[in-house]
């Protein structure tokens, strides 16, 4: 069984904790890191890619610390930063020949893995096409596809979703799961749909720690009793606003269907207790100024 375990692990910049004592271990599976904007999921992908130092603590790969294993890590790593810096003069097949050649691929190796990989990411018929014409579906797309030369043990995904329409989306998503088999994936996001179906545990990490963890089911589980969907009008709204976190607000005609968390039960309005969605657990989690 693969293992990535993660001990105590911190970097601070000057003052600021980005990254404050965080420890898991990981397995085969995909793994859900969630939080708001500046939670530090960059920090921990940039340490466990080795393209950060940690103030202090130690990552293993099957026991050995990473910066000890050195390149042999690298080997066995695949990332997919957040899109910047792609290089738009290359077309798609060149592009997964650089990587593979900066990966220490072999030519033939690489002739085997990169017709796979664009044929998997669905991107075979654009090949030719210069980076730089790909729409934004397209461009996450060829970043996993990079990602995936050299069949990783461990996949780390930054942000594979930014920017995407729901379409899109809903197909990146089912991409992680399909190519998840045998590996330990981490996907770094502040959207929750991302990785709700697909995750087999959860990270929510905020200001730098590690607040909760779990199975989406176990995690959304847990807030029974505090989702509660109220009736009410739009006069009431900013009312409402003022006392509860919301969620979703669905409109129809002369009422509204507000969607709240809160410890107490809103007794002043006609309310339904809900089902409880890792969504919820966001809101919950989340203070609204982290929100977005
Ligand atoms: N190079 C840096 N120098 C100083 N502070 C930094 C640096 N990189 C990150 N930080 C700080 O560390 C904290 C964590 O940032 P990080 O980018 O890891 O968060 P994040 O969860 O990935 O957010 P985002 O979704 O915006 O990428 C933030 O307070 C950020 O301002």
């Amino acid at each position: 069984m693969l293992q990535l375990q993660v001990d105590q692990l911190t970097k601070t910049y000057g003052s600021n904790l980005a990254l404050n004592g965080f420890s898991y271990t990981f397995t085969e599976g995909v793994y859900g890191l969630l939080g708001p904007n500046g939670a530090g999921k960059s920090t921990l992908m940039n340490l466990l890619t080795d393209n950060l130092l940690p103030s202090s603590g130690v990552v293993r790969y099957n026991g050995q610390p990473i910066n000890k294993l050195g390149k042999k890590f690298l080997k066995v790593l695949g990332y997919m930063p957040q899109q910047q810096g792609i290089y738009d003069t290359f077309t798609a097949e060149r592009f997964l020949y650089y990587i593979a050649a900066l990966k220490g691929l072999k030519k033939k190796e690489a002739d085997v893995q990169i017709p796979h990989l664009l044929s998997l990411v669905n991107l075979q018929a654009e090949r030719y096409k210069k980076l730089g014409n790909f729409s934004g579906g397209m461009k996450q797309r060829i970043l996993i596809a990079q990602a995936l030369i050299g069949d990783p043990e461990v996949l780390i995904l930054d942000e594979p979703t930014a920017g995407l329409d729901p379409k899109e989306r809903i197909r990146i998503r089912n991409l992680i799961s399909e190519i998840s088999f045998n590996k330990i994936v981490l996907v770094a996001t502040h959207v929750v749909t991302d990785i709700e179906y697909i995750a087999k545990e959860v990270l929510l990490l905020k200001k730098g720690k590690l607040i909760d963890s779990g199975s989406p089911y176990r995690l959304s589980n847990a807030l029974q009793g505090v989702v509660f969907e109220l009736q009410t009008t739009s006069d009431q709204l900013p009312e409402v606003a003022q006392h509860y976190k919301i969620g979703n607000i669905a409109k129809d005609v002369g009422h509204i269907t507000i969607r709240i968390v809160s410890d107490e039960k809103p007794e002043l309005y006609t309310y339904n207790e809900v089902k409880p969605t890792l969504e919820d657990l966001y809101l919950y989690r989340f203070d609204t100024e982290d929100l977005e």
